[in-house]
């Protein structure tokens, strides 16, 4: 019987009903993110007031929270609309932006993850520090290796009971018990803000497409990125051509091509 769980077939089947996606993301990522969301053939929508962050996320099919440019009165709505997802049954991913750079951002951190996302997306320095390891991590932009996150991964899946998945050069997924690891993407990709970001927008699209199954719903995610920023980079003649690039790449992406692309290997 032919696999339905590949990264393409899930395309396929996010594409098919595109999913209404609410991202609580920053101000740097939210064009970006809602572009990339478009090309790869989902619905986002960038809400987060207080007023009206819960209400939305009940009608999400899943929602993503970025903590990257954090204010009191944006904490407040992730607050709300991930109590309202979860009420709703609906999955909702974190993005622990620079968790570990002041005392208002770890806070938020402990908050939003006593409400049990369903998955965690983070590069290698967030990972590290949000399982309490050593991190060389000070703003926005990872200073370790994704293999140095591994077993920090493997941890906070266990304790929080949610997918981690850690980005970087070869990405690693973990629910504790499985793990995956997909190479590709681009050296691009880390010169272009706000991938990572537009990533999680991503992963929220592809958990509302599969709510039971968030890790190959993860993997799935991640592997669109891999294959199309490779695309992108290799007719790319520095950040600014790969920017568009990767989104035509993103658009054009056939399951076919992804699944024949993807450089998914078990961890
Ligand atoms: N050197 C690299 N080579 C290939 N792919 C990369 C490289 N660095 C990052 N990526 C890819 O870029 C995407 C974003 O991951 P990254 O780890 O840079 O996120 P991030 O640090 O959270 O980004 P941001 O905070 O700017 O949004 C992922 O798809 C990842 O696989
Ligand atoms: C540059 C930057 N600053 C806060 S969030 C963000 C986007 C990348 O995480
Ligand atoms: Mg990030």
């Amino acid at each position: 019987m032919q696999d339905q769980t590949t990264a393409g077939n899930l395309l396929r089947t996010m594409r098919a009903n595109p999913p209404l996606v609410q991202c609580i993301t920053n101000f740097v990522a939210m064009n970006i993110a809602a572009n990339v969301m478009l090309a790869a053939g989902a619905s986002p929508a960038m809400v987060h007031a207080e007023e009206e962050a819960g209400e939305f996320a009940a009608i999400s099919g899943a929602l993503t929270i970025n903590i990257g440019t954090l204010s009191s009165g944006w904490l407040a709505g992730m607050l709300k609309a991930a109590r309202s997802a979860n009420e709703a049954g609906k999955p909702w991913v974190l993005d622990p932006v620079a968790h570990y750079a002041t005392e208002f951002r770890r806070k938020a951190v402990a908050q939003l993850l006593e409400l049990r996302p369903a998955i965690v997306r983070g590069n290698a320095s967030e990972i590290i520090a949000l399982a309490g390891g050593t991190s060389r991590g000070q703003g926005v932009d990872s200073r370790d290796a994704v293999e140095h996150a591994e077993d920090s991964a493997r941890q906070l899946a266990g304790k929080h009971g949610c997918v981690v998945a850690v980005t970087g050069v070869t990405d690693f997924v973990t629910d504790g018990r499985r793990a995956k690891r997909i190479a590709g993407g681009s050296s691009f990709m880390p010169q272009v803000t706000a991938l990572g970001c537009s990533l999680t927008c991503l992963v929220g699209a592809f958990a509302a497409a599969m709510p039971d199954d968030p890790f190959d719903a993860t993997v799935a995610a991640l592997a669109v990125f891999a294959v199309a920023g490779e695309q992108a980079g290799a007719a790319a003649d520095g950040p600014g051509s790969f920017s568009w690039r990767f989104l035509d790449a993103l658009a054009g992406l056939s399951p076919e091509v992804l699944d024949r692309n993807a450089g998914i290997s078990a961890a």
